[in-house]
């Protein structure tokens, strides 16, 4: 039977960081956040959506849709958020299902879905077991604020749009404390993968 693990974090916690290491251990992984930009690609239902909704201005020159413009718009008013997550939050789930089932009807001993709204969405019901990324969040500012380029104000924005960190630490199966360095996050993952016998 596969063991379907729900990774998730807050905002640059190092979800996707932890999540490349999954390869070392042939493990596959499945990425909401890739999958958010496929399904606003031109010609896609939710971008027909999005244009009707928030207007052309959030559009680049080749129709594509301007992502940090439709991010500053959405971070600036959670009414706004809720009606994107509306849009784009059912196909996403709709590929996720799609993919997770392949690899289970493929008999993978495991599959990661790495999804940063895991508790906000409720879909934990999608996985056996579930892994948090954690980090203090001075150290989920400055690393956000490198990575990104954004301002104090702006990266608090995107965190203050999910739930605290510490509060989904504590309903996760399991923690990977990220403040240290990659090394020591990648040796957490590996003492979890033993535990749970999925390696
Ligand atoms: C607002 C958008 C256009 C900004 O795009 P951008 O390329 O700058 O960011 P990206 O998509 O890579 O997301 C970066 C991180 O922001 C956080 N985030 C993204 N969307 C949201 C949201 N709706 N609510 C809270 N946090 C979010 C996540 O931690 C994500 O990992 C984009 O994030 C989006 O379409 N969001 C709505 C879909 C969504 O919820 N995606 C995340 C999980 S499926
Ligand atoms: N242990 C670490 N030490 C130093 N830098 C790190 C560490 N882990 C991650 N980073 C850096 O912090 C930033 C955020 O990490 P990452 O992109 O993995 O976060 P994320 O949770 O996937 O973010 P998002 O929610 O935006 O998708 C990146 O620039 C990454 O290289």
């Amino acid at each position: 039977m596969t063991r379907v693990i729900g990774l998730t974090g807050s905002i640059a916690s190092g979800k996707s960081t932890v999540s490349l290491m999954f390869d070392d251990f042939g493990i596959p992984v499945i990425d909401a956040d890739k999958i958010s930009r496929e399904v606003v690609m031109p010609g896609e239902k939710a971008y027909k959506q999005i244009v009707d909704t928030f207007g052309e201005s959030i559009l680049r020159d080749d129709q594509s849709i301007n992502r940090k413009k439709l991010g500053a718009v959405v971070f600036e008013d959670d009414k706004k958020r809720r009606t994107l997550n509306s849009i784009v939050h059912p196909a996403v789930r709709e590929r996720m299902v799609e993919r997770r089932n392949g690899y289970v009807e493929s008999g993978v001993k495991s599959v990661v879905l790495d999804i940063p709204l895991l508790f906000e969405s409720q879909l934990t019901n999608f996985v056996d077991k579930t892994v948090v990324v954690y980090v203090d969040e001075q150290v989920q500012l400055s690393r956000l604020m490198e990575r990104d380029g954004y301002s104090e104000k702006e990266a608090y924005q995107r965190i203050h749009a999910q739930m605290p960190v510490k509060e989904k630490a504590e309903l996760a199966d399991a923690v990977i404390d990220n403040n240290g360095s990659k090394h020591d996050a990648y040796q957490q993952l590996e003492s979890l993968l033993r535990e749970w016998d999925v390696v």
